[in-house]
């Protein structure tokens, strides 16, 4: 065994303090107050003076311990009390955490040390030990449970990477001869909106309760963001279903628009779907929407914003032109690539195969 984890190491009984106290040392230049460690038998609490019995603190990896000689700590079951022992365990503490496929590691955040002081002794030592073994990126996962060791960890060099509700992701690039490697946070916003025609030539349409005054009153097509791991496909029938309570059938990509600095520095792609309606009757979400209705095709094209906006009249262009034929947009195929063994979607037409049941381009929209 190589190291033992911070997980497997359980302090046990009162003069545990000695030895998490001897984590408030090494880490010169992190603030570490207050002061405080955790027994995971009696939950954390405050360390004052009277709390050890140390004749002198040890600095973790600098100079030994001199603690108390009733220090009893378990190991995998193992009760350890001489000092020999506690040192080498001290000196091997390191956070658990897997190789990547390019030469970095991803700590597993669920086995970090549950104190602030273990934390950030543990990850210096880690640091030296993942340098001297040559690794790469470090992938460092912090619950918002323990937001506390973040700036810890930024002191210590890491930097953020990106953030979602329940964590923070750090990454920390050791080689400093060559240059970070690290692929950046994702870059782009996923948008759809539906284009829902019916049999009388009427197109499902809008009023956003909250938009740009530039687009005050204008009835457009239900538009919205796909969740994290949603279809495109199901994210467009979902978001016409959720703004007008229309059920639809998605039927085809009939363009995407790719437009930057759109969501704080984020890009964004908007793939604009042509869908079948399955229902007509409309229940608008009093949420979002301020209005919602079948609107003649025509009178649609007419609207002066639609008419004088180059993107919104192209896509409409490119919508009639597929009514007629003229153009074929991609649908989605679900495959399973040997590449990375995820099933996905691959949007294509299919124009040639008249005989694949899929290619809607030979099929009426009304
Ligand atoms: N709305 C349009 O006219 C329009 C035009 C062209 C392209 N698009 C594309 O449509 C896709 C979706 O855009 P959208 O305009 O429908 O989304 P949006 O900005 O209207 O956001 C969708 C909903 O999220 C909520 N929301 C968004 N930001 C919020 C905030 N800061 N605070 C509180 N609530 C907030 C609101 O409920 C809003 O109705 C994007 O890809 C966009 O590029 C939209």
């Amino acid at each position: 065994m190589d190291s033992i984890s911070v997980s497997e190491v359980t302090v046990i009984g009162r003069t545990h303090l000695g030895f998490m106290h001897s984590f408030r040392q090494p880490f010169s230049g992190v603030p570490m107050s207050p002061k405080f460690c955790y027994s995971r038998v009696e939950g954390p609490r405050a360390i004052s003076s009277s709390d050890t019995n140390t004749t002198s603190q040890f600095a973790y990896g600098e100079r030994t311990a001199a603690t108390n000689s009733d220090l009893g700590y378990k190991i995998n079951g193992v009760n350890l009390k001489s000092r020999t022992l506690i040192s080498s365990v001290k000196e091997r503490l390191l956070l658990d955490a897997n190789d990547d496929a390019y030469g970095g590691v991803i700590v597993d955040h669920e086995k970090l040390p549950s104190n602030p002081y273990a934390f950030a002794s543990i990850l210096r030592a880690s640091l030296s030990d993942w340098r001297r073994k040559g690794k790469k990126g470090v992938w460092l996962k912090l619950p918002v449970e323990q937001s506390e060791f973040v700036p810890i960890a930024i002191k210590e060099g890491f930097e953020y990477h990106h953030a979602e509700k329940g964590y923070v992701m750090l990454t920390y690039w050791i080689p400093e001869e060559e240059p970070s490697m690290l692929p950046a946070n994702a870059s782009h916003q996923v948008g759809v909106g539906g284009f829902v025609l019916n049999q009388h030539k009427e197109v499902l349409v809008v009023q956003e309760k909250y938009c740009a005054p530039s687009i005050t009153g204008l009835w457009k097509l239900p538009t919205g963001f796909i969740n994290e791991s949603e279809e495109i496909f199901s994210g467009a029938v979902r978001e016409v279903k959720e703004e007008t309570g229309v059920d639809t059938e998605f039927s085809e990509v009939i363009a995407f628009r790719h437009a930057h600095n759109v969501a704080f520095e984020k890009s964004d792609l908007f793939f604009i779907c042509m869908l079948r309606p399955l229902s007509d009757k409309i229940t608008i979400d009093s949420l979002e929407i301020e209005a919602a209705k079948w609107m003649p095709l025509v009178e649609f094209v007419e609207q002066p914003m639609i008419r004088e906006d180059k993107m919104f009249k192209r896509v409409i262009e490119i919508c009639e032109a597929r009514l007629s034929h003229r153009y074929c947009g991609l649908s989605p195929h679900r495959l399973v690539s040997t590449f990375d063994g995820k099933p996905s979607s691959l949007y294509y037409n299919v124009v040639d195969d008249d005989h694949d049941p899929s290619n809607y381009c030979n099929t009426d929209f009304l």
